[in-house]
């Protein structure tokens, strides 16, 4: 991926999109293409096709799609398994046939069984059943795992996925029906800060344990296995740190950073999820890359962020 290279990123105001651009403008790419959603619906397939066509992108991360927390990938199954299906669907058929150089499809962590053997590796896909509150979600992102292997078999494609972890950071989303624990907990726990609220909820049974990348580390990671050759067995690759804390634990850190004084209380009637998701990040460990942001340093960059932004009622 030389500094010419025509770059198309897919999905570039979401959390990971937005930090894969970043990454490439400060590395001094010069011809980054980017589409927001009102410029071109990636669920249409005509105009996906006729864009890809126009453009002749050479590589393309494909960030775009239906993405969400606990709550909302167990509300709204048909959205999540019907857009991410013809976002992929089309962005991949339509790389092919314009003779995209090579692609990056974001997988999730959720694609392996709920009682995989921890931490998971690469292998165990397919290997049991799925976790009933992202079902969705999984089959599509493993339909897409799937898509690419298929064109690199059948058309000699060079399309890789990469399986992240929990992600976090700058750009995430703080709605609390929507979102991910991390944001969810950054404001629940900042909001009880500011109104003196005597204890702040937290989903569940507090036991689930799960593993937190940092976004820029993701990007850093997807811009590294673009500019490499990973072709063969390595076509899918774990992306995470390498270790997980339960969400009591995380509750308590982010009570911490904010510094909030109030009680912590765990609400049974939610969802906890998979028991335990902690990837095995040997493969990306032997060909080099490492995560380096910390949780601490990732989470008091995103709380900073999020206070920032004014989205939270006033400045650090
Ligand atoms: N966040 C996480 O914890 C994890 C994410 N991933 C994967 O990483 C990828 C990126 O996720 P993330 O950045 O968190 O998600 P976001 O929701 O932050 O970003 C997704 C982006 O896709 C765009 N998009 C969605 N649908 C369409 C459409 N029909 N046409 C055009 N654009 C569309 C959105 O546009 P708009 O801004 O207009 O809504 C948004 O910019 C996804 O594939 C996700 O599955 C994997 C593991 C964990
Ligand atoms: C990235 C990943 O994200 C999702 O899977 P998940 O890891 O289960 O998602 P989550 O971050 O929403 O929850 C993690 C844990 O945290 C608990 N929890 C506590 N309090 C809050 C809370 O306030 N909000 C949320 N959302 N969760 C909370 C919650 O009950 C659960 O036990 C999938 O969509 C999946 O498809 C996927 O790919």
């Amino acid at each position: 991926m030389d500094k010419t290279a025509k770059i198309f990123v897919a999905g570039h105001r979401g959390l990971v999109g937005s930090s894969i651009l970043r990454k490439l403008h400060n590395l001094k790419y010069e011809r980054i293409i980017t589409r927001s959603r009102s410029e071109l619906d990636l669920g249409n397939q005509q105009a996906v096709l006729e864009f890809f066509m126009d453009e002749r992108p050479d590589y393309v991360f494909l960030a775009a799609a239906k993405v969400g927390g606990i709550h909302a990938n167990h509300t709204y199954p048909a959205q999540f398994i019907y857009e991410n299906l013809t976002i992929q669907a089309n962005v991949i058929h339509s790389a092919y046939l314009s003779k995209v150089t090579k692609l990056l499809f974001l997988g999730s962590s959720c694609i392996y069984p709920k009682y995989a053997p921890q931490p998971m590796k690469e292998e165990c896909l397919l290997t049991g059943e799925l976790e009933p509150t992202n079902e969705s979600y999984a089959i599509a992102k493993i339909s897409g795992i799937k898509m690419c292997e298929a064109y690199n078999r059948q058309y000699q494609t060079q399309f890789i996925s990469v399986m992240p972890t929990n992600l976090y950071g700058i750009h995430d989303n703080f709605d609390l029906e929507t979102s991910h624990v991390l944001p969810a907990l950054l404001r629940k726990f900042h909001e009880a800060k500011l109104n003196n609220q005597p204890f702040v909820s937290v989903w569940g049974s507090g036991k689930p344990k799960r593993e937190f990348l940092y976004v820029d580390d993701l990007a850093d990671a997807c811009v590294f296995l673009m500019q490499r050759d990973v072709s063969g067995e390595q076509s899918i690759l774990n992306i995470g740190v390498g270790q997980d804390l339960s969400i009591l634990e995380l509750a308590l850190l982010i009570k911490k950073i904010v510094g909030y004084e109030g009680e912590v209380r765990f609400d049974p009637e939610k969802p906890d999820g998979t028991p335990r998701k902690l990837l095995d990040v040997s493969r990306m460990e032997k060909l080099g890359w490492k995560a380096k942001v910390t949780l601490e340093e990732g989470l008091k960059q995103t709380y900073e962020w999020y206070v920032n932004q004014g989205i939270a009622g006033y400045e650090l």
